[in-house]
């Protein structure tokens, strides 16, 4: 068995008040291992998302605990929250979210800016990272110069940009056809090899087959 890595201890979340409240997650007890590749899976709305952005510190639990690392989060102030995500943890979403106007590596390099990464190590760290993820001769091309699956690989490179412990992502492949899908899948199966923790929510079959193990979310709760 790992470590430990991820922890969460009876987590709900209820959105809004009174008769407009939802309830998106209830009594969640899970732990996931340092290395891990793990996704997230269940029907649409049943709280896929909701989970993941409890584990990255993108919102607080309304009941409940979640640890990353032995530190728990609920615990943290505001800015002490952010260090976490700016430190240990590298996010990745459905629409890339890259900046236009700046280059592949000018994307990755703002990341290392925001992450404290020494401004004479970024351009060398920025032209690793793109390497890793096969796109070291597209370093100077615009978002817009490139296909849907090199943005999004671009994209796994910024996220990659901080170092950090744990690869949080969000439906990578949900904007993407079968051959980007194919080629997210190979970064994420050579990023597991080099022992990143990965978590993933994704409705893509082969992704979760891919997976070692498979967090299953139905209204909310825990499917065992
Ligand atoms: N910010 C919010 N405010 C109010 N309700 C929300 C908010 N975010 C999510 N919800 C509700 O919480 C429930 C779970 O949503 P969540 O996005 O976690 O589902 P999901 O499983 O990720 O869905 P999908 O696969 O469609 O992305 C849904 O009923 C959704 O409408």
């Amino acid at each position: 068995m790992n470590d430990i890595f991820i922890r969460t201890e009876n987590v709900g979340k209820v959105y809004g008040t009174g008769e407009a409240a939802t309830t998106a997650l209830r009594e969640v007890s899970l732990e996931i291992g340092k290395g891990v590749f793990a996704c997230i899976v269940g029907p649409s709305g049943h709280g896929k998302s909701t989970l993941m952005h409890l584990l990255g510190g993108l919102d607080r639990p309304s009941s409940g605990s979640v640890w990353l690392g032995g530190t728990e989060l609920s615990g943290l102030d505001n800015n002490r929250l952010a260090a976490v995500r700016r430190e240990k943890i590298g996010f990745v979403f459905q629409f890339f979210n890259l900046l236009q106007n700046l280059t592949a590596r000018e994307n990755i390099e703002t990341a290392m800016m925001l992450a404290g990464v020494p401004e004479r190590r970024q351009t060398e760290r920025a032209m690793e990272l793109l390497a890793l993820v096969g796109l070291a001769d597209k370093a100077n091309n615009k978002p817009s110069q490139l296909s849907g699956g090199q943005q999004q690989r671009v994209a796994i490179a910024r996220a990659l940009a901080n170092d950090p412990d744990i690869l949080l992502m969000d439906e990578p492949t949900g904007n993407l056809d079968s051959a980007a899908e194919a080629e997210v899948l190979a970064i994420l199966r050579d990023l597991h090899r080099r022992g990143t923790t990965i978590v993933i929510v994704t409705h893509n079959d082969q992704i979760a087959r891919a997976a070692e193990q498979v967090i299953q979310v139905k209204d909310g709760r825990l499917v065992s």
